[in-house]
């Protein structure tokens, strides 16, 4: 039997880490054989893109193209889809993504970049059964978030997270396995309408 591929998405500071992990343990309980994975991944490979692209620029300084940052992100895709998320599904795991192509959409979109090109070159990706995104104003997920966040950043990061909010809500207009959930509530009730979903939606 075929597994189950749900995936989260959202700004950051939207809860997708916590989520993810109460979601994992929930399906844990059941008896189900679960995976949880993030993107960028946890190989060499995401740990470059976290430290070029997310988090400074390259050792000469100078920065990379918005293009090839959206490269980056889908060639760590491809090898995530190929060597763990495909594999895990045949043998029919659970298996629970902490990002996957909506962020590339979301974000890179943002940056100005082309949607039909993000799109084609993450044409590999294959579709989660459901991908659920977790809705937050701006003002809230940065709260969260605020000990982690340089303030000499603050007035681009608020920018950028508010056109990604927006491009979320797009693109779940866009996909229909795409579905919002309030993340303004508590961990326990987002958690709790998060189950009723999969168990809506899934199970
Ligand atoms: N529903 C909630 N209410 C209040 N705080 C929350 C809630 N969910 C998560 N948090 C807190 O907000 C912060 C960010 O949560 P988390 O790391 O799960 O978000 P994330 O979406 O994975 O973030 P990022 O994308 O930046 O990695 C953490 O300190 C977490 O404890
Ligand atoms: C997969 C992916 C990620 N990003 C951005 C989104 C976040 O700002 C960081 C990842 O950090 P997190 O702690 O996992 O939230 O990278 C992106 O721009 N494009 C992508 O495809």
């Amino acid at each position: 039997m075929p597994g189950l591929f749900i995936v989260f998405e959202g700004i950051d500071g939207s809860g997708k880490s916590t989520q993810a992990k109460l979601l994992a343990e929930w399906f844990k309980e059941k008896g189900y054989d679960v995976i949880l994975t993030k993107e960028p991944t946890d190989t060499k490979l995401g740990k470059f893109i976290r430290e070029v692209v997310v988090h400074g620029s390259l050792i000469d300084g100078s920065k990379l193209s918005y293009e090839a940052e959206a490269l980056l992100f889908a060639a760590d895709r491809a090898e995530h889809v190929k060597k763990v998320i495909k594999p895990a599904l045949d043998k029919g795991k659970v298996v629970i993504c902490d990002r996957y192509f909506y962020s590339s959409l979301a974000y890179q979109w943002a940056r100005g970049l082309d949607l039909k090109w993000l799109m084609k070159i993450n044409e590999f990706a294959i579709k989660p059964n459901l991908t659920i995104l977790l809705d937050l104003p701006t003002k809230e997920s940065l709260k969260r978030i605020r000990t982690r966040v340089d303030i000499s950043e603050f007035d681009k990061l608020w920018d950028l997270q508010k056109k990604v909010r927006q491009n979320y809500l797009k693109l779940a207009e866009m996909f229909p396995e795409m579905k919002i959930i309030n993340a303004m509530n508590s961990v326990e009730d987002v958690h709790r309408d998060i189950v009723a979903l999969v168990e809506h939606e899934l199970l």
